[in-house]
């Protein structure tokens, strides 16, 4: 729009929700000169004590730090956070057994939700063309208008008009839902069978009650647990169990047998107190996958974050994938000179593979945990992962190291995995070929002497089977 000085005024955008991916997109649009609005349902969380949610702590790692850095808020993050080198597996009998994630310098951090938000919105209002406006429910807008309708916890009604509006209000949207009621819009939800549940461990004697650089797991199955560490030197431990699960325990003793079952270590660093009475606080707490396409509406509307794609948290990257939503979308705003009519309908095409790719693999992940992983297998997996990696480090990278520790697009991540399965699993099967056409030849060319065979006696079988149980 022309002034009558002739000066253009900034373009206005509207960012409703302000969550993690609203609140540091702010920074994104305020940073390239944009007349920013922030619109957020709840009371502003900074003046909140406490702040109700979702998973207490997260894990951030390459891909949301890149995000972070971009706006000059990585490393106070970082050094908000608790960096956790490796995973720590617990294993039914107690046993514990580090998997580093990858090299020393390689580490994901534990940050605190709520604080993480705070440090976000804090640095939003550091921008002169930013405006923040808690207590704003969206609850209607029009795709054609751009004409948004917000209420107040006092009844009344605002009604806002913005350029571009950008939907980060969550796996829930609002925004969304106008896109639901347009042809050719595609989308899918569905409600995984496991809820997950918050627990919380507290110090031991002023420190950490297990080793705190580490994220730990207790894979069992159909039942997980993983524990992330907090700056107060409590772990939040996050319990994954189907519903059906949740319900059939209903008293104090029910929780104690199932811990003694599961997760005995846990119990004395819990506390048999602390669990008979924060199990029944909350109910188990539903996980959601969503996907959907395309992301914008003409060059008046686009969503980001879980609005666009909520991603069941196995593999830790919900909140890294809408966080690099706001670098993909920036990149593109630069290379498109902000013209929103190309920018929009490019974001989309860039991004939605790669962000249901990771819904996809998230999706994966859960059924493959549930279905068979348990600290053994887990073990395994990884450990053949790391040994494949450090004998052909250019040819084959985990799929969780490329996930974790790159910004490789999602997709490509996904496409090398696959191709890396087939080549190992056509040389597992090369191998094992040739190990048993030249064991024959050996057996068939040098006979052994019968008599001198070892034949593992009972009680060598037992030790065997006694090192692999446990
Ligand atoms: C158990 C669990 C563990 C997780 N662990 C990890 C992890 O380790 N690492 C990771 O990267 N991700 C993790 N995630 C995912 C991560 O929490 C989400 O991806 C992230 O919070 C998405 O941020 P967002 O801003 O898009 O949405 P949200 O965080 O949901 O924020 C949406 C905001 O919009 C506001 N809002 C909603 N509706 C309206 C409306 N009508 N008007 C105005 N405002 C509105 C809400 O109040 C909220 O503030 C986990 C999720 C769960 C459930
Ligand atoms: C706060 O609530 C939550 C809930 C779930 C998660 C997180 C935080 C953080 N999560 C991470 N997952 C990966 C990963 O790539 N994989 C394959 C894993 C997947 C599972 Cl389910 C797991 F238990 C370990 C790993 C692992 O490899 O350590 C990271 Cl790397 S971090 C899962």
């Amino acid at each position: 729009m022309e002034e009558p000085t002739g000066r253009l005024t900034p373009k206005k955008v509207a960012v409703v929700g302000g969550g993690l991916v609203g609140a540091l997109n702010a920074c994104y649009f305020a940073k390239r000169g944009f007349d920013v609005e922030v619109f957020e349902t709840r009371e502003d969380i900074r003046q909140a004590k406490v702040v109700k949610g979702r998973s207490i702590n997260l894990a951030l790692s390459h891909r949301g730090r890149q995000a972070l850095k971009h706006v000059g808020m990585e490393d106070k993050i970082v050094s908000q956070g608790i960096p956790m080198h490796a995973r720590m597996i617990h294993s039914p009998s107690g046993k514990q057994s580090p998997i580093p994630y990858g090299k020393k310098g390689q580490f994901i951090l534990s940050v605190d939700r709520a604080n993480l938000n705070k440090e976000l919105l804090t640095e939003a209002e550091t921008y002169p063309n930013m405006k923040m406006n808690f207590d704003h429910k969206l609850k209607d807008w029009s795709p054609e208008t751009g004409l948004m309708t917000f209420t107040r916890l006092d009844g009344s009604h605002d009604q806002i008009q913005a350029d571009l509006i950008v939907g980060c209000d969550g796996a829930f949207s609002t925004i969304r839902k106008q896109f639901l009621r347009r042809s050719r819009f595609n989308y899918s939800q569905t409600y995984i069978p496991h809820g997950y549940m918050e627990l919380t461990m507290p110090p031991v004697n002023g420190e950490f009650a297990m080793k705190p650089d580490y994220l730990h797991i207790w894979p069992r199955n159909t039942f997980m647990m993983i524990a992330l560490p907090n700056l107060d030197k409590t772990f939040t431990c996050t319990l994954f169990m189907p519903f059906d699960e949740f319900e059939k325990i209903t008293t104090g003793d029910e929780v104690m047998e199932f811990f003694q079952e599961y997760f005995a270590d846990t119990i004395p660093l819990i506390g048999v107190d602390a669990l008979k009475r924060d199990y029944f606080r909350l109910p188990g707490l539903a996980m959601v996958s969503i996907k959907c396409s395309p992301y914008h509406i003409g060059d008046k509307c686009v969503l980001m974050g879980d609005a666009a794609h909520a991603v069941v948290p196995f593999y830790g990257q919900g909140m890294n994938a809408g966080f690099e939503d706001c670098i993909v979308f920036d990149e593109i705003m630069e290379q498109l000179n902000e013209d929103f009519s190309a920018v929009l309908p490019e974001y989309t095409r860039v991004r939605v593979p790669d962000d249901h790719a990771i819904a996809d693999l998230a999706m994966y992940n859960y059924i493959e945990m549930r279905a068979h992983v348990n600290s053994k297998w887990f073990l395994f997996r990884k450990h053949l992962d790391n040994f494949l990696h450090f004998l052909l480090p250019n040819t084959i990278v985990p799929l969780y190291t490329m996930v974790t520790f790159t910004r490789t697009r999602y997709h490509k991540a996904v496409d090398r995995w696959q191709w890396q399965d087939k080549v190992i699993n056509r040389g597992l099967l090369f191998g094992a070929t040739g190990a048993v056409l030249g064991g024959s030849y050996l057996l068939i060319k040098n006979p052994p002497d019968i008599n001198k065979l070892i034949i593992p006696t009972e009680k060598m079988w037992a030790r065997l089977m006694s090192l692999w149980t446990n």
